[in-house]
């Protein structure tokens, strides 16, 4: 993280060696006063070289300061770009595999670890040399005295080197804890209809107070080692001070040692806890930083998927710069004609969610016309949702293949792919923001025209006037993700339908629209409700990962069993014949029910 930002850091170090001479120099120039007051001298230039060194140090520690302190910024800045970046870039089901609330805390809370820890490494090294510049300047001074001193820097530096491990530990520790904090509290409040009704406010609330109380447990558990070891290095030096006093007045009594070098020597004592201090200070940051860096960086594990055609297998490693490759550039197969064959088929496609777990899908044929509706309909867990996530790439099959235009997936980018889809998820359907932004996610260039023309094809004439909106009903959203999904046209609608009843009226709007489209593309529905069934050209029946049927609905009523206890679970047929109704006669239905008072 450092690494781009080599030439700041060697600028700071650079000041920071500078500011430690003028500290270290300081003492000497003093004694050089001293020598002057006592020998009867010019007085006037050993002060004024002393205050100008006061002086210089001072500017120069606060140019230092504000470089490290903007590249501290920086450094936070980098990180948190890139972990954005690379959450955009992720596989889809690796991100899903993760709790929400984490991976957002590594971005806010993880990264400002690092601001602290980016200017450490720059601390050390200064500090470092600030220590041995004084150790040899009072050698320089008195061997006897240095080695009183020096005894005193072993002991703190061995307790120190004992204790700084457990600060990292408790570091790694606390963050994590903040980690499932932010997964738990995320959770929790996006759920927070159910947590309210369900009167478990308190259990959720006293769950993830235990996450707060135990990040703060390992804090306090570091800022106490953190204050032992400072307080070991403090008392160090003040016993250093103690004895050299003894030892250095002794010294001077038997005329062995100038007063003057007694008084530098014990300034430079007095030096040694600016070292020995941002030695202690710097080092705890710097493991605050690691654990926080070690965190960051095992985002990396989390696979990107591929930006060019031919590598759909391989998980990008991190950093690796991947080259885009222009469309039709990797067209070597197939018919490339656009209207002969299905827009997209897979062909033997078994696939599964990982190494360890048995496949999903196994062996599976399909072929989407490139015009008409195909509903699919199967049992729960059956493997409709896994189907999507082949077509829109957030899964691979592990063998078979899957053609668009007759062209394999993996001569296709992802972009390509889903350039040509429109997909509505069940559970999502819109992001947040207006009933305007929703409506041109996928073409934010979109006209006032365009979005009110895809309003009213959806029958959202309401939302016209409030396309600033936010506050939209359950059935609202689900049209305006279809809105969205139709706005210019794709040439195949995916649509996961929510499971939750829609009132008559948006299942009629729905309808009608799917069926208007159906003419002019191909629409795929994973379909939950009966009018979807009875609308469409086409019906698949999967079970176990596999396809057991297709056809229309007359003739999987009569031949398939399992479709037809679907349906029946459904509760059209009774109804139908009950009625004496075709399905075409629900159309007219949804037609006429705007004018009946209750349906
Ligand atoms: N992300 C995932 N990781 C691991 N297994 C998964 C994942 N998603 C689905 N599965 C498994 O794959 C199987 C098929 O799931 P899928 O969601 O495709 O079924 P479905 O037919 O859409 O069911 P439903 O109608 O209930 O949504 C299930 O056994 C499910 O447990």
């Amino acid at each position: 993280m450092l690494r781009p930002h080599r030439r700041t850091m060697a600028l700071g170090l650079f000041l920071g060696l500078i500011a430690s001479a003028a500290g270290l120099a300081t003492p000497m120039v003093t004694k050089w006063v001293l020598d002057s007051f006592s020998g009867g001298v010019d007085l006037v230039t050993p002060i004024a070289v002393l205050a100008a060194l006061v002086v210089a140090g001072s500017v120069i520690t606060l140019w230092q300061s504000i470089l490290l302190g903007t590249l501290a910024e920086r450094i936070v800045l980098d990180a948190r770009t890139s972990i954005i970046r690379r959450y955009f870039r992720a596989r889809v089901l690796d991100l899903q595999a993760r709790a929400t609330g984490e991976l957002v805390t590594r971005v806010t809370a993880d990264t400002g670890l690092l601001h602290q820890a980016s200017s450490s490494i720059i601390g050390l090294i200064n500090a470092g040399i600030g220590l041995i510049g004084t150790l040899v300047l009072m050698a320089v001074l008195d061997l006897t005295l240095l080695a009183c001193t020096l005894g005193a820097v072993a002991v703190v530096g061995v307790l120190m080197f004992l204790l700084l491990p457990r600060i990292g530990q408790a570091q790694t520790a606390a963050q994590a804890s903040v980690g499932n904090l932010g997964a738990n509290l995320e959770g929790a409040l996006r759920a927070i209809r159910t947590v309210k009704a369900s009167r478990a406010e308190g259990r959720q609330g006293d769950q993830i107070v235990g996450n707060a109380q135990d990040a703060a447990r390992h804090s306090i558990r570091a800022a106490r080692v953190a204050a032992a070891v400072w307080t070991i290095a403090w008392s160090g030096i003040n016993l250093a001070v103690i004895l050299i006093l003894a030892v250095g007045a002794w010294r001077a009594s038997e005329g062995l040692l100038e007063v003057s070098s007694l008084v530098a020597f014990l300034l430079y004592v007095f030096q040694l806890m600016g070292p020995i201090g941002e030695l202690t200070q710097n080092l705890t940051a710097l493991q605050a930083g690691i654990a926080a860096s070690g965190r960051i960086n095992e985002l990396e594990s989390i696979a990107l998927e591929p930006s060019s055609p031919g590598s759909a297998e391989a998980a990008v490693p991190a950093g690796s710069t991947e080259a885009i490759v222009p469309a039709g550039s990797a067209q070597t197969t197939g018919p490339a004609s656009e209207d002969d064959g299905p827009v997209l088929a897979l062909q033997g496609v078994t696939a599964r969610y990982g190494p360890d777990t048995s496949p999903v899908l196994h062996g599976l044929d399909l072929e989407i016309p490139r015009r008409g509706h195909t509903a699919i309909v199967g049992p729960s867990g059956a493997g409709k949702t896994t189907l999507f996530s082949l077509l829109l790439r957030f899964l691979e099959p592990e063998e078979g293949r899957i053609l668009l235009d007759g062209r394999p997936y993996t001569e296709w980018s992802h972009r390509e792919v889903r350039g040509r889809l429109a997909y509505v998820e069940q559970e999502t359907p819109v992001v947040p923001g207006t009933v305007g932004d929703n409506v041109r996610f996928t073409h934010p260039d979109a006209t006032d025209a365009e979005v009110r023309e895809v309003l009213r094809s959806v029958r959202l004439d309401e939302l016209e006037p409030a396309l600033h909106a936010t506050d939209v009903s359950g059935g609202q959203r689900q049209r305006i993700a279809l809105a969205r999904a139709l706005l210019r046209t794709p040439e195949v609608l995916l649509l996961d339908e929510a499971t939750a009843q829609v009132d008559g009226l948006t299942e009629a709007a729905v309808q009608a629209c799917i069926q208007e489209h159906a003419r002019r593309g191909a629409v795929v529905t994973i379909a939950h409700r009966l009018s979807t069934v009875l609308d469409a050209d086409r019906i698949v029946v999967v079970e176990d990962g596999q396809i057991r049927a297709q056809g229309t609905h007359p003739e999987l009523y009569e031949s398939d069993d399992l479709y037809r206890s679907l349906v029946e679970a459904l509760r059209i047929q009774p109804f139908l014949e009950k009625q004496n109704l075709r399905t075409s006669d629900l159309d007219r239905l949804t037609e006429i029910q705007p004018t009946m008072p209750s349906v």
